[in-house]
């Protein structure tokens, strides 16, 4: 039914939207349209599917994160999308208006959203808050950890028959530097404590109670923080302001030995003094599920570097933490759609239900 309907017909009438997910025009009922990018939706069993089907919406599955090119040939044709880390910029919003009226992001990170743009243009943002942290901020010390027991190599060569005993280190007594005191940092802070490390922390927001009863103790400066920290791990939202916060002069002030565990966003990262500092030996190991590229080169040196482990951002993807931010995702939108129910607005164009 909604191909007889020109893409201009329905830009000019999308004011008559109704609240059943379904267009009214000229008698005939033509369905919302809906782009479904995030590959772990689609293939993660759970509620979400069922109550997404159970909408009436026509849903278009592509296999994200897709490219700011792959997002404008498709831009234009849908009132929703439910994405993840898709190129979703200022000219594929440009292009997906007038149709488009909600982005359902699938996660935490915006940055792959132009949210000024969503801004001007009066388009809201929902993301899914409070069901990723504690799946991420495990996947983070499984990084640590195996980092610290150099467990690939040794699992490797088990495998191939060779009885390889390395030697490694403990988490007990190191002192952990967190930067970002949000859900991940707080959740970082709780692991921490129970492996009885010494928690550092440095962030512009401070739960106050919380860090002095984990016994965290404050940096006001990222440099205090790098100086003191045998290991770091950032867990802040990439801006401008964040990019690169890990540089070159901050790796050179940490002790010997220290490591950096990321599973925030590559780009917090500057990728090339890691590796310069890898091979001069200043810092110990890296340990990453995200890259300034992703997919990343496969020829990109860290991903065979010996002393680097590297994952394919899988920090939030569990089968318990999946369905459960598929569910609010598909939630957000539906909700919004509907013009009932809470929903999680992360750009402030409509008032965000509390968390
Ligand atoms: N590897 C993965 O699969 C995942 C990665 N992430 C990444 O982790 C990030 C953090 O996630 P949440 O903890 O849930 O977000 P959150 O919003 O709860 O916490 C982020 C914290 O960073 C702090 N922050 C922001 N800018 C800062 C700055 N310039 N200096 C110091 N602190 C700053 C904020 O005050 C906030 O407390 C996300 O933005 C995302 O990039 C999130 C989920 C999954
Ligand atoms: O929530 C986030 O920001 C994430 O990085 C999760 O990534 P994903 O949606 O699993 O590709």
């Amino acid at each position: 039914m909604a191909d007889l309907v020109t893409m201009e017909s329905a830009c000019q009438i999308s004011d008559l939207y109704d609240n059943l997910g379904v267009l009214e025009w000229r008698g005939r009922a033509m369905p919302m349209r809906i782009l479904l990018t995030t590959c772990s939706f689609q293939d993660t069993p759970g509620p979400h599917h069922e109550f997404l089907e159970s909408q009436g919406y026509e849903i278009v599955r592509e296999r994200g994160p897709l490219s700011e090119e792959q997002m404008l040939q498709l831009a234009g044709d849908f009132d929703g999308f439910l994405c993840g880390d898709d190129g979703i910029t200022r000219a594929v919003i440009e292009k997906s208006l007038p149709r488009l009226r909600v982005i359902a992001k699938y996660g935490i990170g915006l940055d792959k959203i132009d949210i000024a743009a969503t801004k001007e243009f009066g388009i809201p943002v929902m993301f899914t808050p409070g069901v990723n942290h504690t799946t991420v901020a495990e996947h983070t010390f499984c990084l640590m950890l195996a980092l610290y027991r150099n467990l690939v190599e040794t699992v490797n060569a088990t495998r191939e028959g060779r009885w390889l005993r390395l030697t490694g280190h403990e988490l007990w007594r190191k002192k952990i530097g967190i930067i970002g005191m949000g859900r991940i940092g707080q959740e970082m802070v709780k692991r921490a404590r129970g492996f009885d490390m010494e928690v550092h922390g440095y962030g512009n927001f401070w739960p106050e109670d919380f860090c002095v009863r984990e016994g965290v103790t404050r940096h006001r400066s990222l440099d205090s923080l790098f100086e003191t920290c045998d290991i770091i791990s950032p867990h802040t939202k990439l801006t401008a302001e964040t990019h690169h916060m890990i540089h070159r002069a901050r790796l050179a002030m940490m002790p010997p030995e220290a490591i950096v565990v990321n599973t925030g966003r590559g780009e917090l990262v500057d990728t090339e003094a890691v590796l310069e500092a890898l091979n001069s030996g200043k810092l110990a190991g890296y340990a990453t599920d995200v890259m300034e590229q992703e997919p990343p080169d496969p020829a990109h040196p860290l991903l065979s570097h010996p002393k680097a482990l590297v994952t394919a951002h899988i920090g939030s993807r569990t089968f318990e933490s999946v369905p459960r931010q598929a569910m609010k995702a598909v939630t957000n939108l539906v909700n919004f759609l509907q013009g009932e129910g809470p929903v999680f607005c992360a750009n402030g164009v409509v008032p965000s239900a509390e968390e």
